[in-house]
């Protein structure tokens, strides 16, 4: 917290210590005013208290609005800052170690934590300790032993009872919010895969399990709340006691009516801004376990490091060296987000789960691709399955509620559990102008060079070199400017078509919208929907194959030096598929490409192609070349041509 946070917050503080104490000095002023007004004395012996009891009313509701207002702009103001660093620390690649439900609850509820943990916790505190003291001041100067009884009093109902309910809350919190975070992820498989449920005819199952989430929430709940209503419960018990004892004692002492009555009164209004920090103690374990939290986020480590002080980035054309590239990715801790029913966005419509002739495109970092589960292809003959568009799945076994159908066919075991890197020396090069097609089983690391070339992951070693620069030495996003274009699960964003594209092109002119959607044989289709049409959020009222030429159309706009292709044709009938693929390869002439495919109809027109397995280069050369030779190409060109008669 800076300084001028700090000013305010102690504005706050004093604003409701204020108020509190003219609550205190009301209630004081009003019984010492009515017990002596019983007495008869003369008007002018109560003219001061009669002043003073309209003071504090005054002040009260002044010192109040006063607290409400400067509390509410710092709390504001922190949780502003709170998002702010929050989203900061999202910016930078990284693992997502968090499932998209779970990341939205942590940006909303956890950062409202921020603004609870001023508002509710130390404001009240800080404001109700001062009221106390000053309290137990007005008793020792009255009846000193009375004063004691009170300090007992505000210990227990304003120490020992917020004490308790945190530790109470903790306990119920440590078996609250995993039934809690059940019940999201329950709730996000059924948002984002009614569609899959109902196909497959397990919504009935899915809900019933949503509903068990939520009854076990609600039952935890309860029992929780009856801890809660204890403990209200129980601090107005010992205000209750505390005053009595006070009342009592200060009899015996003597006091007479007009000290017993200030006493009395005192103490009872003593408890009014204490008695909420049992509630306030309660809320604590929630705002400990979500800052605790939103650390974690912000610790966690970018997936990059990005240099001190980038170099300048490279200007005109540009040739890429990689040089014996080894890249490894890091081991997933925990976050198991499958298992836990990951609740990150569906795979953009159309997608099918990875499968040989069928990768998905390239990763974000970290992106734990548990479709390469290794499953053995059927029969181990790695021929790819019928290009029909339809993924066969295992002895059509209903897909497991936030899980992914394992593939079937040809896969490579996964990097992660042989411990072995997911590229392991790749060299390449790529001049201007120069067009390579990346082909290998699923598995066998293409999007992961796709990803290193984005300086989305970090060499284990070797390098990656732009016209003799490191990609180390330059900035991530200078990396990207240079080398990006189809990503992964493309995303289609709640705006107009024209706004979608606009986003890889703020500038561009109608002309070169057009010209980029017709490169991406999209120009029909935009005709008859519409620029100014709304598509769905995360492309739900487009079809696979609309999205996927949506995402070229703005990969193809954005025109980056070097082009990086991750399956463009990826869900597209097989027609559409050759005629996007050969339109492609029209509009990419002389521009430096980088293109992963699994199809390979066409490819006789790229300069050169790398087939890589488990993470090596098991294959390069042209179409030509690695058709007449045995191997991974050869065979699979073979299954291509069998499939197409
Ligand atoms: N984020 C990650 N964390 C851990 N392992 C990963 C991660 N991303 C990929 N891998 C592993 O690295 C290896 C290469 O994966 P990659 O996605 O690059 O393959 P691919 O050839 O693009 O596959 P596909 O054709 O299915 O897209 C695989 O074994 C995969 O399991």
């Amino acid at each position: 917290m800076n300084r001028r946070m700090g000013v305010r917050l102690f504005w706050a503080v004093l604003a409701g210590a204020a108020a509190d104490l003219a609550g205190l000095g009301l209630i004081a002023a009003a019984a010492w005013l009515i017990t002596r007004a019983a007495e008869q004395p003369p008007l002018a012996a109560l003219s001061v208290a009669i002043v003073a009891t309209r003071a504090f009313a005054t002040g009260k509701g002044v010192f109040r609005y006063a607290e409400r207002l400067t509390g509410h702009d710092v709390a504001l103001r922190a949780q502003a800052g709170t998002r702010e660093r929050l989203y900061e620390a999202l910016i930078p690649p990284q693992r997502p170690r968090h499932g998209g439900a779970d990341l939205l609850s942590r940006m909303v509820d956890d950062t409202e934590a921020v603004q609870d943990l001023l508002v509710r916790c130390l404001l009240p505190a800080a404001a109700a300790a001062i009221a106390g003291l000053a309290a137990v001041v007005v008793g020792l100067t009255i009846l000193p032993v009375s004063a004691l009884v009170l300090v007992a009093g505000l210990v227990v109902a304003g120490v020992l009872l917020p004490a308790g309910t945190a530790a109470a809350a903790r306990r119920w919190s440590a078996r609250i919010a995993p039934a809690r975070a059940a019940l999201a992820g329950r709730v996000a498989d059924l948002v984002h895969g009614s569609a899959d449920l109902a196909a497959y005819g397990a919504d009935g199952q899915a809900l019933d399990r949503a509903l068990a989430a939520d009854g076990a929430l609600a039952a935890l709940e309860r029992r929780q709340a009856r801890v809660h209503a204890a403990a209200l419960a129980g601090g107005t018990l010992v205000q209750g006691l505390t005053v009595a004892a006070v009342v009592l004692i200060a009899q015996r002492a003597g006091a007479g009516s007009v000290g017993t009555a200030v006493l009395a009164l005192t103490s009872l209004v003593a408890f009014e801004p204490v008695l909420p920090l049992a509630a306030a103690g309660e809320r604590m374990a929630g705002i400990t376990a979500a800052l605790r939290r939103l650390r974690e986020i912000r610790a966690t480590a970018p997936a990059t490091t990005e240099p001190p002080a980038p170099a300048p980035r490279p200007e005109g054309p540009l040739t890429v060296e990689i040089d014996n590239l080894v890249v490894r990715h890091p081991a997933h801790d925990g976050d198991d987000l499958t298992a836990m029913g990951d609740a990150s966005p569906r795979p953009a419509p159309g997608r099918r789960p990875s499968a040989p002739g069928d990768a998905s495109s390239f990763p974000s970092p970290g992106d734990a691709r548990s479709p390469d589960s290794g499953v053995p292809a059927p029969g181990g003959d790695g021929r790819l399955p019928q290009s029909d568009g339809v993924v066969p799945q295992a002895g059509g076994v209903v897909p497991p509620v936030g899980g992914v159908v394992p593939p079937v066919g040809d896969v490579v075991p996964p990097a992660m559990a042989s411990g072995r890197p997911a590229l392991d020396g790749v060299s390449l090069r790529l001049t201007p102008g120069k067009r390579v097609a990346i082909v290998g089983p699923s598995g066998a690391g293409k999007s992961t060079l796709l990803a290193a070339l984005m300086r989305l992951v970090e060499p284990e070693s070797g390098a990656v070199r732009v016209n003799g620069t490191d990609l180390r030495d330059l900035s991530g996003d200078d990396v990207r400017t240079l080398m990006t274009g189809l990503t992964q699960d493309p995303y289609i964003f709640r705006a107009s078509l024209r706004d979608n594209l606009r986003l890889a092109g703020p500038e561009a002119d109608d002309e070169r919208l057009s010209q980029a959607v017709r490169d991406a044989r999209l120009g029909e289709w935009v005709e008859r929907t519409g620029w100014d049409a709304e598509l769905g959020e995360d492309g739900r009222t487009v079809s696979g194959g609309q999205l996927q030429r949506l995402a070229l159309a703005r990969a193809l706009l954005y025109d980056p030096p070097v082009l990086l292709l991750d399956e463009p044709a990826e869900a597209l009938d097989e027609e559409a598929a050759d005629r996007l693929m050969s339109d492609l390869l029209d509009v990419t002439r002389e521009r430096t490409t980088l293109l992963v495919t699994h199809r390979l109809k066409g490819l006789e027109l790229v300069d050169e192609i790398v087939v890589l397995e488990e993470g090596r280069v098991v294959q390069r050369g042209r179409h030509d070349e690695l058709v007449s030779v045995p191997g991974y190409y050869r065979d699979l060109w073979e299954s291509e041509v069998l499939t197409r008669r």
